[in-house]
């Protein structure tokens, strides 16, 4: 998959490319990343690429030409046509649907403004889509950018080794994990689960699957709204919530 990023900070989003799962997908080329700074293609001494608002108002906005210089660079670096997608606060906020839907594609280029953002004649001939990564405000689209870059990247065949957990990830099963533990058995008196310690697989994934049911019915209820539980997964949340009655 080849995503191309359109931000006057490419340091900044080439930091994914340095390590964890994002680095060793570039590394094993499964993931190809390039920047493109709007500050490259400006004409004037100054490397222009905002102006003040027209209608007055605080803050300045992203001008059009070194947008739109920088993202036509961009689509001619490959002959794949890309979905250009606009990281910006007025998206749809992104969930694990869309993520799988963009891993899936051969191609982005991924617009992070910064500002007040971007102006709207460059959104209207060049963006397809707008993303936002949720409702708080950042300084600039980078970081929903490289959230977007490090969600793909762990879809992408190849990208997590077998002893990765992408595909039980909570938001792949629609629910959230259950809790975990590690050495040491006790730590200042606090031991494991007896079921975790036992070594009987099918207990383990029984406990496990039920603590994932009631932590989302505890803490994400909205999760479960739109969610049919089969009669055992159904079993098992009367079950953890009997427990917490006790
Ligand atoms: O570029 C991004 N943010 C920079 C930014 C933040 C605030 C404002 C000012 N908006 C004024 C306003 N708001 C409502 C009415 N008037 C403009 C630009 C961004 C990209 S994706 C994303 N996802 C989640 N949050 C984000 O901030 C982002």
């Amino acid at each position: 998959m080849r995503i191309d990023v359109v931000t006057l900070f490419p340091d900044l989003v080439n930091c994914v490319s340095g390590c964890g799962v994002t680095g060793r997908a570039v590394e094993r080329g499964i993931l190809d990343l390039h920047c493109w700074n709007p500050r490259d293609y400006t004409e004037d001494r100054h490397r222009t690429v905002d102006d003040r608002p027209y209608g007055g108002g605080p803050g300045m906005v992203m001008k059009v030409e070194p947008l739109r210089r920088a993202i036509h660079d961009a689509r001619q670096a490959d002959t794949v046509p890309p979905l250009v997608v606009y990281m910006s606060p007025q998206g749809r906020r992104l969930d694990q649907d869309a993520v799988q839907r963009l891993a899936d594609l051969p191609r982005l280029i991924l617009i992070a403004g910064r500002y007040e953002g971007i102006d709207e004649r460059l959104v209207e001939l060049e963006v397809d889509e707008e993303w936002s990564i949720g409702d708080y405000v950042l300084s600039g689209g980078e970081l929903a950018a490289m959230v977007v870059i490090d969600a793909c990247a762990r879809l992408l065949p190849g990208a997590l080794g077998d002893e990765d957990s992408a595909q039980q990830d909570s938001f792949m099963t629609g629910l959230l994990d259950c809790p975990h533990y590690t050495r040491p058995e006790v730590y200042e008196g606090r031991g494991v689960p007896q079921v975790l310690l036992g070594g009987h697989h099918a207990e383990i994934e029984r406990w496990r699957r039920k603590q994932a049911l009631g932590r989302t019915w505890q803490r994400r209820p909205d999760l479960l709204e739109h969610r049919v539980l089969d009669e055992a997964d159904q079993r098992l949340l009367d079950e953890y919530r009997r427990e917490l009655a006790d």
